[in-house]
């Protein structure tokens, strides 16, 4: 095999609570993820001449070790002694630094597409414990499916699907850095923390109504706090008949769940025509592997 192309697909988080802060600076979570059929494309193909070469097709994300499909690529490199040069093309549509992990999704998926490229062998296992080193969310996009992740995003548990709907994704134009809202939250009385043992039953129920009611973000109190965008296009999305609406990950991106498909049709279409709320704006469904 000489080359190998793969999609690396978005998540959501359905639901998104923060247990405590740990000696390392990370925090140890509970959430409920969901893949979205939303994706890059990765292309890896092996090469005569040595080194990685990355072609993006945006020219603000970086092709070396800035990006994270160049350091998830030379630490597979390194990790297994391969000395052979890669020549890699990324397409991205996920929108960057969303919190739909974009970038941890497209490290997942070169570590997924170097394993079979060389034919190395290792078990999914082991490339998540290869990708946690690189982000948190990457052990999960190895996964994919709708999961619960634990401890910093590394304890991981398939969950029953996520029933069938329709997902309305709005991501406003302001940039949000993972690690300042992590930083910022504050985790004393006043916070209230999703129920996600109830979220889990309402799926094992197949229960998409109650599910809704339950979803949650704790890191929304401080993404809000500080870009109101994100509560006003919450507000829109309910007006628009959506089950509910939450900001997905660190931010800044709001997803909308829908059941009935003309009204996610028409929501998709009121959001493509005010874009003082975001240029991007997608209407997508759950995807599983
Ligand atoms: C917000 C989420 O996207 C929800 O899925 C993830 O928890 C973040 O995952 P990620 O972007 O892969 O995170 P990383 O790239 O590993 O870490 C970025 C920064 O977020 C903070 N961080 C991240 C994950 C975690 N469990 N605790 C943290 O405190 C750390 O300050 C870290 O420096
Ligand atoms: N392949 C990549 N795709 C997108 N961003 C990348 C990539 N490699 C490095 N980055 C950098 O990583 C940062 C976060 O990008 P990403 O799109 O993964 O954020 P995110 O969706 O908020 O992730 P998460 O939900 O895991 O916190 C950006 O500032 C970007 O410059």
């Amino acid at each position: 095999m000489n080359y190998i192309r793969k999609n690396a697909y978005a998540k959501i988080n359905l639901g998104l609570d923060v247990i405590r802060k740990r000696e390392d600076g990370y925090h140890d979570v509970c959430m409920i993820m969901q893949s979205i059929d939303l994706y890059d494309k990765i292309t890896i193909s092996r090469s005569s001449k040595p080194g990685i070469r990355l072609h993006n097709n945006l020219s603000y994300l970086p092709t070396g070790q800035g990006n994270l499909v160049y350091k998830a690529a030379s630490l597979f490199l390194s990790e297994n002694n391969i000395t052979e040069g890669l020549s890699i093309e990324l397409n991205k549509h996920i929108p960057v630094a969303a919190g739909l992990a974009g970038g941890s999704s497209d490290a997942a998926v070169t570590l997924l597409g170097l394993n079979e490229l060389f034919e190395t062998g290792l078990s999914k296992e082991a490339l998540m414990k290869l990708g946690v080193k690189l982000g948190a969310d990457i052990p999960y996009c190895i996964m994919l499916g709708t999961v619960l992740s634990e401890g910093i995003g590394e304890v991981l548990t398939p969950l029953s699907p996520l029933p069938d709907c329709h997902i309305l994704l709005v991501k406003p134009d302001i940039n949000v850095s993972t690690k300042y809202v992590y930083e910022n939250l504050k985790l004393d009385g006043s916070v209230s923390h999703p129920d996600i043992n109830a979220m889990i039953a309402s799926l094992d129920r197949a229960d998409l109504s109650s599910l809704t009611k339950r979803m949650d973000n704790i890191l929304q109190t401080v993404t809000i706090k500080e870009y109101p965008i994100i509560a006003e296009i919450k507000h829109k999305m309910n007006e628009t008949g959506a089950l509910a609406s939450l900001m997905s990950g660190s931010g800044p991106t709001v997803f909308g769940i829908y059941s009935d498909i003309k009204v996610a049709e028409s929501a998709f279409r009121f959001f493509k025509k005010n874009r003082t709320y975001g240029k991007q704006v997608f209407l997508t469904k759950p995807y599983w592997p």
